[in-house]
């Protein structure tokens, strides 16, 4: 499979001296054809002002990009047919109809399908003559996804695509996005559920403060992550699994190991001998929200499965590393 996408050392700075503010700090990646590759974060972690220089919308500070082998500012009119842009919050016309929205839109697209088609994409043939501003938050979202449609893209960017929308709305738009995978859409998305990454995402980018600090499929992510055993400290000294590392907070003991049958036998093993209560007992395998909550606290943990992309001096990412 070809890299659709190639970021190398990707830097994105706001404002100039005092004020200068860098969003992106050295990010490095590639989204392989039709593949759908998730960028997950913490607010403010440079989840958008990675997907708009991927789109285009603004060059790097310092790095390069390529969009299908083109420099996707430079050359625009090139890659630009051959996307589709979902924005985070889609700024239509309030006055006019879904349909007049969508005609619009089409009119503006190089080998655009029809407004009907993309209508029963996204599931809102019964809403086409009402107008936008009359539409709930979920449905207006679904007519910036039909937008991103409308020229028939073989790259779509999709920026948090689903926030709004009700569980079955969501659900819906999974399928569809699953379909279009299916027919070789390839596909960069950001989104704040976890659920949304888990169900779609065939590799998944974590950035925090500027930087991807895990990537990877959501298999590699989670097993490189220690499972937790917890339980109420039993007043007497207790095993201490070999590699594992326990932290005790008032009464409440956890054990994060690599090992968690292992590790969790040995414990049972000792309590029963010893005739003790694990009072409390909770064995949990790491899970991609765990994952994420240490990354938001900043924990330290091995850092990104892939290339390296800051260097070693990089005072965002040492905090991290
Ligand atoms: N135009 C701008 N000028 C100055 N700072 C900006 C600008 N746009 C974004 N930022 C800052 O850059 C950082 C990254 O913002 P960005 O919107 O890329 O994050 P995000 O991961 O998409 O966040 P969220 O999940 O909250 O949407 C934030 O601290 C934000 O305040």
């Amino acid at each position: 499979m070809s890299a659709v996408i190639t970021a190398h050392g990707v830097r994105r700075t706001y404002g100039s001296g005092d004020k200068a503010f860098e969003a992106v700090r050295g990010v490095d990646l590639d989204v392989t054809e039709g593949e759908i590759f998730a960028l997950l974060g913490t607010n403010g972690a440079g989840k958008t002002s990675t997907l708009d220089l991927l789109e285009g919308m603004a060059s790097p500070t310092r790095g390069e990009i390529t969009v299908f082998g083109k420099d996707p500012v430079r050359d625009r009119r090139l890659v630009r047919p051959e996307t589709g842009i979902m924005l985070q919050s889609g700024g239509l016309p309030a006055e006019l109809t879904v349909r007049e929205t969508l005609e619009m839109w089409r009119s503006t697209s190089t080998h655009p399908t029809t407004v009907d088609d993309v209508l029963a994409m996204v599931g809102l043939e019964h809403r086409a003559d009402v107008r936008v501003r009359a539409l709930s938050g979920g449905e207006q979202r679904r007519v910036d996804l039909a937008c991103a449609l409308l020229g028939r893209p073989r790259l779509l960017f999709l920026d948090e695509p689903t926030t709004g929308l009700d569980p079955e709305s969501r659900r819906s738009v999974w399928r569809l996005l699953s379909g279009l995978r299916s027919a070789g859409v390839t596909m960069v998305l950001t989104t704040h559920y976890l659920d949304e990454a888990e169900a779609l995402a065939d590799r998944i980018a974590i950035m925090h403060e500027g930087g991807i600090v895990r990537r990877g499929t959501l298999r590699e992510i989670v097993g490189d992550h220690p499972a937790t055993i917890a339980f109420d400290h039993p007043g007497m000294p207790f095993p201490q699994p070999d590699g594992a590392q326990v932290d005790i907070t008032g009464i409440r003991v956890t054990v994060h190991t690599r090992n968690l049958q292992g590790d969790l036998h040995t414990l049972l093993d000792w309590a029963r001998d010893q005739r003790v209560p694990l009072v409390g007992l909770a064995a949990n395998a790491a899970s991609l929200e765990s994952v994420f909550l240490d990354v938001a606290k900043d924990k330290p943990a091995p850092r990104d499965t892939g290339r390296p992309q800051q260097s070693p001096t990089d005072p965002q990412i040492g905090a991290l590393a």
